[in-house]
């Protein structure tokens, strides 16, 4: 599909644009009306994510609001593990939880490596999404990494300490690595059937990265992100960009950028000019305004936002991001100021 709007890709080949691209993390969800109005009508969010033309509807939904140069297809990083059989649900005000957690190790050897086609309904959506895009913007698709997955598979749902995944990680690390190659392994599979469905670039969420020591990351992180990147590249689908998102953990972006991913998502407490002296250049750069600056009044919002575009400089390579995602209490109005600002500022 020919796109008319491809500065977010151009961006991420490093090639000069006329302005900055923007998206944001989690740009579908609670803080819009509209996607509250769809996800009472689903009754749950699996259903939600789960029937392909109310997925479609929630992703496009962003767009119709903002001027973004980029749609993230609407799932969760979750259901490779509910695909494992875990059965994912949500509880009200709680998260995530499994109908069966890993709680003993014995079960990990028992665990499947679901195929793509385990998980038709991303598909589905990602096929149905692209074709109503028409063009656009190009399609996102993601996945969690290996060990994000892992964290909530081994504390069944959030956690502050990770004392019980990190416990396992030390206690027993043969399962542990066991595990994590599964995850890797379908991920692998599951980002090249949402490539060929069409999503023009994936993106894998290292959200508790930064809950890991620098040594330990390299161990039980990166390596099975690597892991992703190269099995995604010997399948032929080198071309399709990979970004790789590992938030809190700014000591590693060096050891990330060697990995032959394209892009990385970077947080917002690091400055992008050292985020770029620590990457030399080799890969883009998304990110990476406090998400918290919604809140603030409309002037200060301008003003971090031009700050973020002047940290990187004026060369090629920029996607603007928030450092992590959108919460549900944030207001749609600054949104399409911070939208605006981006755009505005970042005109070459
Ligand atoms: C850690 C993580 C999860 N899911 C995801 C991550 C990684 C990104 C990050 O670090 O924020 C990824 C994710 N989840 C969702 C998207 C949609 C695409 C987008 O617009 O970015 C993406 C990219 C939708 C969602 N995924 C979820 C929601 C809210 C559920 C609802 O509408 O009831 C949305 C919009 C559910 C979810 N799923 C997860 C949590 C912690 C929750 C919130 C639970 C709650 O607060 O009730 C796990």
């Amino acid at each position: 599909m020919e796109l008319k709007n491809d500065l977010y890709l151009r961006a991420l080949r490093r090639e000069a644009t006329e302005r900055t691209p923007v998206w944001l993390m989690r740009q579908a969800g609670r803080y819009l009306p509209e996607y509250r109005k769809v996800r009472a009508k689903a009754g749950d969010f699996m259903t939600l994510a789960g029937t392909p033309e109310m997925a479609c509807e929630v992703t496009i939904q962003p767009l119709e609001r903002f001027p973004l140069d980029a749609a993230i297809i609407f799932s969760d990083i979750l259901t490779i593990p509910d695909a494992m059989g875990l059965g994912l649900h949500f509880v009200q005000g709680e998260g995530p939880r499994f109908a069966e957690p890993i709680t003993d190790v014995a079960q990990i050897g028992q665990l499947p490596i679901p195929d793509a086609e385990d998980l038709q309904y991303v598909m589905d959506a990602i096929s149905l999404t692209v074709k109503t895009l028409n063009g656009r913007v190009p399609l996102i698709g993601f996945a969690g990494s290996p060990w994000t997955l892992f964290t909530y598979m081994i504390e069944n749902g959030g956690s502050k300490t990770f004392a019980k995944s990190k416990a396992m990680l030390y206690k027993n690390p043969e399962a542990a690595h066991q595990l994590l190659d599964k995850l890797a392994q379908s991920t692998v599979k599951y980002l090249i059937g949402q490539i060929q469905s069409g999503a023009s670039a994936v993106q894998v969420f290292d959200s508790w990265g930064g809950a890991l020591s620098p040594a330990d990351f390299k161990t039980f992180s990166l390596r099975y992100m690597q892991q992703i990147v190269d099995g995604i590249k010997d399948a032929g689908y080198g071309d399709t960009p990979v970004v790789l998102f590992s938030k809190g953990a700014n000591q590693s972006l060096t050891a990330l950028s060697e990995t032959g991913c394209h892009g990385l998502g970077v947080d917002w407490t690091i400055n992008l000019d050292d985020a770029l002296k620590l990457t030399g250049g080799q890969v883009a750069l998304q990110g990476n305004l406090d998400p918290a600056t919604l809140y603030a009044p409309d002037d200060h919002i301008d003003q971090a936002v031009k700050q973020v575009l002047d940290s990187y400089g004026n060369q090629p390579g920029h996607i603007f991001n928030l450092g992590h995602g959108m919460q549900p209490d944030m207001e749609p109005e600054k949104v399409a100021l911070l939208v605006d600002a981006v755009k505005r500022h970042s005109q070459r």
